[in-house]
């Protein structure tokens, strides 16, 4: 490999950097050309409506957003010598051999491209090719810059069986590069097997169980901008939607798609898609769990259709002088055909006055009439028509029908019977049920289930793509929330097994796709880790046999000898000047720094900082240069990470949850956050599984 530095003296002609740098300013000044062409058009003369006119110039807003040239973030990162000329629809039209990868797709007044979007069918050898599958490439080129400025490059001769293979520093610096602020893209620097990740065909659900820092964060998010490129109309009809556990972890994402040129992808937690009420409420842990078992379905499909009644009366309609007479049992054949279709309770109620009407109808013309289309709409507006359906196939709020669930143990036990238990009814029956929906304590796991009873109703509609990250988490009902958002589109599953915190997490990935509803997703494993030093990741593994049985540990792409120190302080749960001063000692070094500890020490840990003069910020809340200190509750730990961790007392951080299983497993979360260095300091003894 080749890393020439910089040599101002080298004519711009033979200096090969220079080239480079060339290239890089004739491709801003075309960026800046492109911007201005886009700037200067005149909507005047090709609107019609003023709605036509609002939609164009936002889109073209959002083209001017999408074409800025910003000065940190690199133009190109990579360039491609093909050993043949490229067919012209890979090429985007280029039809050249040499291709330089940058975030998008950048062309010269002839439409020449000047550089390539890295998402082009033309740029994923820069991916993928190896010495071993070359791909028809002779040379891979990786360019490292200095803010903004391009200083290096490193060569790869993929066809040169002599050349050894050596790791890339320019991608060690950037794996390395301190961590302040939001999440960064990995564009310049994605890997092969993460690569087929984001790639993958749209019309398959992906499913990646990854260990702490594998990337699958970073590949969910690049995988919604790769389908969006690869599949624009349709994702902008049907919609993408990417779901976090919490907003301090969506804070902590945010940018990345936007920094990838893609604006409109919505974001949202589970409970704020599932949000029919207002959530005032907690569950205790066992009945948390039994109202995200997947059983629960059962019981509200009952509960929903339990107000069906067959009639025993007939349904007369008056028109005119003459009255028409539908029989009872005419009527509950109609029902009960209804019933045992596999459509929505809502599109029953509407289909049910049609089949009355119709009945109706073939009397009119056994007596003699010849009714048509209005006739039937008409009859089926009938009020005798109308009281027949509300009287056998009532509407039903989802709303209102939870709260009876949860507060009427008849109705419960009815919906109930042969599916759950004596005791698991106790025990998810409110205590003392609220006189109405409205004054309800609804837990997190109630929203679930009326958003189950309401898609029993109603058909909820299904976005194109969904990425849910932290997975594991989930309760089969959430799985089915999630997945009814995606019925007709496709999914990316991410999460640790190992991670999973919550007394329903997932056990087996199966069975969570089967409650996804995309029983036959590739299952793919990520093992690479990008962000935790080997001797911590080692550390944190030890941990895995109790945890997580079945899973491989993960490896480290990072040696960083000294990451770890773990230290023994004085048996005092107050004493709390030993995690200051590791806090003073972290800061000392370029990059941010959290301060994890169990929830129940995070007022004691802040008035310690704060007496120590040490301002600090919650997790969230974006670090800046000056601001680089968070103190971060163990339970909002999971998908963050910083450059140096502190980690205060972990016997605390297990003793947090109600098992040792899962405390294990919140300790395994909290040790997996650190790029650079963790500390821990330890007052109890540290849990035996750490060894
Ligand atoms: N190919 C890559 N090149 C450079 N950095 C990478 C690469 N893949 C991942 N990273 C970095 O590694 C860190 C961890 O990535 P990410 O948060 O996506 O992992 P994760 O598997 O979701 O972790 P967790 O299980 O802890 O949530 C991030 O800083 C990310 O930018």
């Amino acid at each position: 490999m080749h890393s020439p530095t910089t040599d101002a003296t080298a004519g711009a002609t033979t200096d090969p950097l220079q080239r480079e740098r060339d290239h890089l300013a004739s491709s801003r000044a075309a960026l800046k050309a492109m911007r201005e062409d886009v700037e200067s058009l005149d909507l005047r003369d090709v609107t019609g409506t003023w709605v036509s006119a609002a939609v164009l110039q936002n889109q073209i807003e959002q083209r001017i957003a999408a074409l800025a040239d910003l000065a940190h973030t690199p133009l190109f990162f990579g360039r491609l010598d093909y050993l043949h000329a490229i067919s012209e629809d890979l090429s985007e039209g280029g039809g050249g051999e040499r291709f330089y990868i940058g975030r998008r797709h950048v062309h010269d007044a002839d439409g020449d491209p000047m550089v390539i979007d890295w998402r082009a069918p033309v740029s994923q050898p820069f991916y993928r090719a190896s010495r071993k599958d070359p791909m028809d490439v002779e040379k891979r080129r990786r360019f490292g810059y200095t803010g903004g400025e391009l200083t290096a490059y490193e060569d790869e001769n993929l066809s040169d069986p002599a050349e050894a293979d050596t790791r890339s520093a320019l991608l060690a610096a950037e794996i390395e590069k301190p961590r302040v602020g939001p999440m960064r893209d990995i564009v310049a620097t994605i890997q092969p097997e993460q690569d087929e990740i984001v790639r993958a065909d749209i019309t398959g659900t992906v499913c990646v169980q990854g260990a702490p820092g594998t990337g699958k964060t970073a590949v969910g998010l690049h995988r919604v901008a790769y389908l969006l490129y690869a599949h624009r109309e349709r994702l902008a009809r049907t919609g993408t939607l990417v779901i976090g556990p919490n907003r301090s972890f969506l804070h902590y994402i945010e940018q990345v798609l936007p920094a990838l040129g893609e604006l409109d992808v919505a974001q949202a937690t589970v409970q704020e898609l599932v949000a029919h009420v207002e959530v005032r409420g907690a569950d205790s842990a066992e009945a948390a769990r039994i109202k995200g078992d997947a059983r629960m379905a059962e019981v509200l499909r009952r509960a929903v259709r339990s107000g069906i009644t067959l009639p025993t009366e007939p349904c007369v309609v008056v028109r005119g002088s003459r009255r028409w007479r539908v029989p009872a049992y005419e009527l509950v054949e109609i029902i009960e055909e209804l019933k045992g279709r596999e459509i929505r309770y809502g599109a029953a109620a509407e289909a049910l006055p049609q089949r009355i009407a119709h009945a109706v109808l073939l009397k009119m013309e056994q007596g003699g009439e010849a009714p048509d289309d209005r006739v039937q709409d008409a009859v089926a507006r009938n009020t005798a028509v109308k009281a027949a359906v509300k009287a056998c196939w009532p509407p039903v709020d989802p709303v209102k029908l939870v709260h009876r669930l949860l507060g009427d143990a008849e109705f419960l036990a009815a919906a109930a019977d042969g599916i759950l238990t004596a005791e698991e009814q106790r025990t998810v029956l409110w205590a003392k049920p609220a006189r109405s929906a409205k004054t309800a304590q609804w837990s997190a796991a109630d929203a679930v289930l009326v958003d189950e009873a309401a898609d029993l109703v109603q058909r909820t509609p299904s976005l194109g793509h969904v990425v849910v990250d932290e997975a594991q988490d989930l309760s089969p009902m959430q799985y089915r929330a999630v997945g009814r958002r995606c019925s007709t589109g496709s999914a990316t599953v991410l999460g640790d097994l190992a991670q999973g915190t919550t007394p329903w997490a997932t056990a087996s990935w199966p069975e969570a796709l089967h409650h996804l509803g995309k029983p036959s997703a590739h299952i793919e494993e990520l093992t690479q880790g990008f962000r935790v030093p080997d001797e911590v990741i080692v550390y944190a593994s030890r941990l895995l046999p109790a945890i997580a049985p079945g899973l491989a540990p993960a490896t480290s792409v990072r040696e960083a000898p000294g990451s770890l120190t773990v230290t023994p302080v004085a048996d005092d749960p107050t004493a709390t000047a030993a995690v200051v001063d590791a806090c003073r000692a972290a800061l000392a070094h370029e990059g941010s720094t959290g301060l994890i500890a169990a929830d129940a020490r995070i007022p004691l840990l802040a008035d310690a900082l704060t007496a120590a003069g040490l301002p600090f910020l919650d997790p969230g809340t974006e670090t800046t240069a000056e601001a680089r200190l968070t103190l971060v509750p163990a339970s909002l730990a999971k998908g963050l990470e910083y450059d140096y961790v502190v980690l205060d007392e972990p016997a605390a951080v297990v003793a947090g949850e109600p098992d040792e299983r899962t405390g294990l497993r919140r300790l395994y979360v909290a040790l997996t956050r650190a790029v650079s260095g963790l500390h821990v300091l330890h007052a109890q003894p540290l849990p035996p599984q750490l060894g």
